[in-house]
């Protein structure tokens, strides 16, 4: 009935929505919020209150002048009982006249490191009063004498936050597709320093160190698209089995969901922020567009879910199946390698031996962590001190973890997509899988000496196949870029468009300035020259 009424008019765009769920006070912690809904049964209406300047709402994208409806997370309050935060669907602007309605306080946030156009708000509840039908019932419902009924399963609500996470890790091998394209192209226009005396300037894409700064990143991009779809999949099945009532899937999806948000968001941001140092100067000016992509890019490093929390959410889950596979129970797919027994074995320098070797890492991180938490909770320490104390191996266990299951994946599944391509196509994907993998295996080859049999040897050559991968890669990587295929009017890019203008565009936004509109600005009347005289 909820969605015949809404769904229709949303899609129509009769009504604009936002989801304002997180506060000035309180965003990770859901328990926190402190915005009240609280149930009359005489009107049966529920009335919305912010008790205080901490329970405004703060941040929900279109709030501030855009939207004239929200879905609002609060304390849901009936019969004198407090039933947990639940969702509501309000009106909060006049559908004619966009006039905020009596009770609902509406704003914007003011400026942010980037989303300029996001209309970010603020949002606060005077004795607002919504008709019962707005608490959104699909799950809990709220009877017209105020009486409350439960869920039936109080983890499907989990289901639209793991759904926006993997969309999320989509979205990052998008971004660094976006950074990989501008950056590549820009350094096959771009010419500096004459290492050959004689020789004219090299392309900058030449150099070793420009290549290990981007070839990761279009890399990525491949392994994050690849991972995205194989973690769609996963949620496709889960959804399908919740909707006959099946959760036991559910926690594990939730596991994995919450580390692969986490390592790829952060993993996007650094790169693309590697782009623009890349391109030197002129990554830096906004019409490479490449600082606006990091803003966005390391927004996502925050919003649904900051990251440090999801990773702990993960290695709850790690270290839960760890004293559950201890005690000889089965574990979920993605984390039954963490009860593999079997002596260290042989180190081996291929794809096969270095996800092997991550995931000795991940089991052994797990391993190091459920330790230190027992002796401590032996020695008296709470479980929560414990993991408090603990949670900085916890957090780097969870990204090991996430790091096997991306490797593990964009191996297998290239693999598996090979096979229907052509071989110089088949090549070039393997070539940008063995880099990925090298190349995390040279960043933390730490890990890898402590948790493996790895040794020095292997190392050297580790380190001489990855130099010999970017030789390869080279010569295709501006095909690589382009076939991205991304139109010019969505790079929106000086650096970057396809035709390689580069300082024809970069001199022709130049001038778009104002302050290129006349050659002597006011202000050179007003201030410099009485100061330049000494009359100021
Ligand atoms: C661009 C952008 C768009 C957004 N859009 C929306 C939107 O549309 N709707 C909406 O409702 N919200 C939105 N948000 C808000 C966003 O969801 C929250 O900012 C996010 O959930 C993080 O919560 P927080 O700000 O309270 O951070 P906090 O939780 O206060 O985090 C601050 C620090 O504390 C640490 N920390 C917190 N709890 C723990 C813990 N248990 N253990 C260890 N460390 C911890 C974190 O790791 C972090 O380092 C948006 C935010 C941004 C930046």
């Amino acid at each position: 009935e909820q969605q015949e009424k809404w769904v229709p008019r949303a899609v129509n765009m009769e009504i604009i929505g936002t989801y304002a769920q997180t506060e000035l006070g309180h965003g990770t912690f859901l328990r926190g919020l402190e915005t009240t809904a609280t149930y009359d049964p005489n009107t049966e209406e529920f009335v919305l209150n912010s008790p205080t300047l901490t329970a405004y709402k703060w941040w929900p994208g279109g709030l501030a002048h855009t939207a004239n409806h929200c879905v609002v997370v609060a304390q849901l309050h009936s019969k004198g009982v407090n039933h947990g935060v639940h969702p509501f669907i309000v009106q909060i602007r006049d559908e004619d006249t966009h006039m905020p309605l009596p009770g609902v306080k509406v704003g914007e946030i003011g400026p942010k490191l980037s989303f300029s156009t996001a209309n970010n708000g603020f949002l606060g509840f005077d004795n607002f009063r919504v008709p019962r039908d707005s608490m959104l019932m699909k799950n809990a419902q709220v009877l017209k004498d105020g009486t409350y009924v439960k869920s039936r399963l109080s983890k499907l609500t989990y289901g639209t936050m793991v759904f926006i996470r993997v969309m999320i890790v989509t979205d990052m091998a998008y971004y660094l597709s976006v950074g990989a394209t501008i950056a590549i192209r820009y350094s096959a226009v771009r010419h500096q320093s004459k290492p050959k005396e004689n020789e004219p300037e090299p392309q900058i894409l030449d150099y070793v160190t420009q290549q290990h700064k981007l070839f990761i990143a279009l890399a990525s991009s491949h392994a994050f698209r690849v991972t995205g779809q194989w973690l769609w999949t996963t949620f496709v099945r889960v959804n399908k089995a919740l909707t006959s009532g099946n959760a036991d899937t559910l926690p594990e999806l939730h596991a994995v969901a919450c580390c692969l948000k986490a390592v790829t968001t952060r993993d996007a941001a650094s790169m693309v922020e590697a782009c623009r140092m890349s391109c030197g100067g002129h990554g830096y000016m906004t019409s490479s567009y490449l600082p606006i992509l990091y803003g966005i890019t390391t927004a996502a490093c925050t919003y649904e879910g900051e990251n440090t929390v999801l990773l702990l959410q993960t290695a709850r889950s790690l270290v839960k199946a760890w004293q559950k596979g201890s005690k000889g129970k089965p574990l979920s797919p993605t984390e039954a390698y963490l009860m593999d027994k079997s002596p260290v074995p042989k180190w081996e320098n291929t794809l096969d031996g270095i996800i092997a070797g991550f995931r000795r890492v991940s089991a052994g991180k797990v391993q190091d962590c459920v330790s230190k938490i027992d002796k401590l909770v032996k020695m008296g320490t709470s479980y929560e001190d414990a993991w408090n104390q603990t949670s900085v191996r916890l957090v780097a266990a969870s990204e090991a973890h996430s790091r096997a299951v991306i490797l593990a994946t964009f191996r297998a599944e290239v693999s598996r997509a090979a096979a229907a391509l052509s071989p110089p196509l088949a090549r070039v994907l393997h070539q940008l899988v063995h880099l990925y993998t090298v190349y995390w295996a040279l960043e933390r080859v730490g890990d890898l000496l402590l948790y493996t049999s790895i040794a020095e040897r292997d190392v050297q050559e580790l380190q001489q196949q990855y130099e010999d991968l970017l030789q390869k890669i080279r010569p295709n990587t501006v095909g690589l870029v382009d076939a991205f295929d991304l139109r010019d009017e969505i790079l929106n890019s000086t650096l970057g468009a396809y035709d390689g203008r580069v300082y024809e565009r970069l001199m022709e936004e130049a001038l778009k300035s104002p302050l290129n509109a006349e050659p002597v600005n006011q202000s050179f009347h007003k201030y410099l020259k009485p100061f330049m005289q000494g009359k100021l």
